[in-house]
């Protein structure tokens, strides 16, 4: 799987690196033998101009009687082996074919992971089509402009996910790109535009099947069932018929995308909904001794209850470069429970997509110094954290809101007597440069990922019950790839540091237990 970090995308380009060369080989062999026989076609063309108007002195010529039957007679022949011994076309399939085995290739699954990563990031950014398609991103040039081939694919994949909600802007897109194009007023472009009609018709935008119609008659009058279409597209637009797909879709209750919680979410990513100046008021920033070494850590309060800190430039470029290396040729997709929180079982999810890999802290040198760090910040005893993971996001990737704490009916291994996820803390190992960042709707706080930096929380409160404000996602990646290590430690040994309260304080983070 290759879409669900840029690490696995860096294979793809690879692959296309390596197909480049070899169409290259093939169109320079092809154009090896054109040229050769072009040259013979220009001398027998020359041959035939000399002989001009007098074709019978041409030919009452010994030596040019002699040359004509002699090209008839071989010539001619050499030429067709010539092209039946074209190995060019069958080298280049073989190759390909074993291109085909041997090289990384998207599948399928990765195909629709990136269509449907586009369209998280335009919802969760509110990004317009046209934007994304022509390369911008906030008004800033990122990339290449799509094609209306491209828009138009992508519109057709989001249709046959049923997202008809974002098919209709993309292929609007696609349909404008074409509509600027050169040979926008030929037969095959308006049979592709009669096609894209029939798509509009069935989701219900009778507006936009409507324009479309109007393009192609005028046109093309001569294309009548048309006339057809466009008065019924108008009497459905004038009597307001508001069904189809489109419609439908939009109806659908009781989707998490689509509740209280999940827009609040969206808003905290795009930086809309802040903690109020209240609550902010009692943070600070400021120099912690460390207990382990003669450093001093940069702590900022992010919020006071539950409580949440960043330290800045704890991680030096040098070991977020050792540990991107190391983790890099480990990751896979990254797992989540199962619906039944059987600890042995795990899945991938479309809620979460990035790849990530786990590690000892004892494996290497800048492993064990991320351990310290959260020991040295926290005084938590880290004999109770789990393996270390490592994880990157690719473009679109995130994962949505969720609690690290497990709930009540976690199954816990055997073996497993650390308890719960007492507290959090992950490190920023890269640059993000647009999105990505950590958001807590109920806070609600966006922490930025900044490179080098850790943030800390706990996920329960001081009775050992979750605290359930401490829900929180990673916003998709907008631009750049994201890197973070996760450290998660359990409630085991932590009653001297954190003392455990007698009494449950857990009322206040109750009502965000089943917010949505
Ligand atoms: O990547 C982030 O910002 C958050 C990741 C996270 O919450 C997790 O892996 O549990
Ligand atoms: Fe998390």
């Amino acid at each position: 799987e290759f879409y669900s970090s840029t690490a696995g995308l860096e294979q793809l380009y690879k692959t296309e690196v390596i197909l480049l060369d070899e169409l290259q080989v093939y169109v320079n062999e092809i154009t090896q033998h054109v040229q050769a026989l072009q040259s013979e076609i220009d001398a027998i063309r020359m041959e035939h101009l000399s002989a001009g108007e007098g074709i019978e002195s041409y030919l009452t010529n010994p030596v040019n009687a002699f040359r004509l039957i002699k090209r008839l007679h071989s010539d001619w022949e050499t030429f067709e082996g010539t092209v039946e011994g074209d190995t060019s076309r069958t080298n280049y399939l073989e190759a390909m074919a074993g291109h085909r085995q041997n090289l990384s290739f998207p599948t399928q699954d990765d195909f629709v992971g990136t269509a449907i990563a586009l369209t998280r990031l335009q919802k969760t950014y509110q990004l317009d089509a046209a934007e994304l398609a022509s390369g911008m991103l906030n008004g800033v040039k990122y990339g290449t402009a799509m094609s209306w081939q491209d828009c138009f694919v992508l519109g057709q994949h989001l249709y046959a996910l049923r997202d008809y909600n974002h098919t209709v802007p993309w292929l609007e897109q696609s349909m404008q790109l074409l509509i600027r194009q050169s040979y926008a007023e030929e037969s095959a472009s308006l049979d592709f535009m009669e096609a894209v009609m029939s798509y509009y018709q069935q989701m219900g935008d009778y507006e936009n099947a409507l324009s479309l119609v109007n393009y192609v008659l005028a046109v093309q009058p001569e294309r009548l069932h048309l006339m057809e279409m466009r008065s019924e597209l108008e009497h459905l637009i004038t009597d307001g018929v508001k069904q189809g797909l489109l419609h439908e879709t939009l109806r659908a209750p009781g989707d998490y995308h689509s509740s209280h919680e999940f827009r609040l979410y969206e808003q905290v990513c795009r930086g809309e909904t802040r903690p109020s100046a209240k609550s902010q008021r009692e943070l600070r920033c400021r120099l912690q001794r460390s207990r382990l070494s003669y450093e001093v850590l940069e702590l900022e309060e992010l919020h006071q209850d539950p409580f949440v800190v960043q330290v800045h430039n704890i991680v030096s470029q040098k070991d977020m470069n050792l540990l991107q290396k190391i983790a890099r040729p480990n990751i896979q997709r990254s797992q989540v429970y199962a619906q039944d929180h059987n600890a042995n079982e795990t899945v991938a999810a479309a809620y979460r997509t990035s790849k990530g890999a786990t590690f000892e802290y004892f494996e290497h040198r800048s492993m064990e110094l991320l351990s310290r760090h959260v020991a040295d910040l926290s005084g938590l005893d880290m004999n109770s954290a789990e393996l270390l993971q490592i994880a990157n996001y690719g473009i679109g990737g995130h994962y949505e809101p969720h609690w690290d704490c497990f709930p009540d009916h976690h199954v816990y291994l055997p073996d497993d007597r650390d308890g719960n996820r007492i507290a959090t803390g992950i490190y920023y190992l890269s640059e993000v440069e647009a999105g990505g960042g950590t958001a807590f709707p109920f806070l609600p706080l966006l922490v930025t990922p900044e490179r080098g930096s850790l943030v800390f929380w706990y996920n329960l409160h001081r009775s050992g019950d979750q605290d359930y404000r401490t829900k929180h996602a990673a916003c998709p990646v907008l631009q750049g790839s994201k890197w973070i290590a996760n450290v998660w430690i359990r409630q085991s040994n932590q009653d001297q540091i954190r003392p455990c309260g007698l009494q449950r304080d857990n009322e206040v983070s109750l009502p965000f237990k089943e917010f949505q």
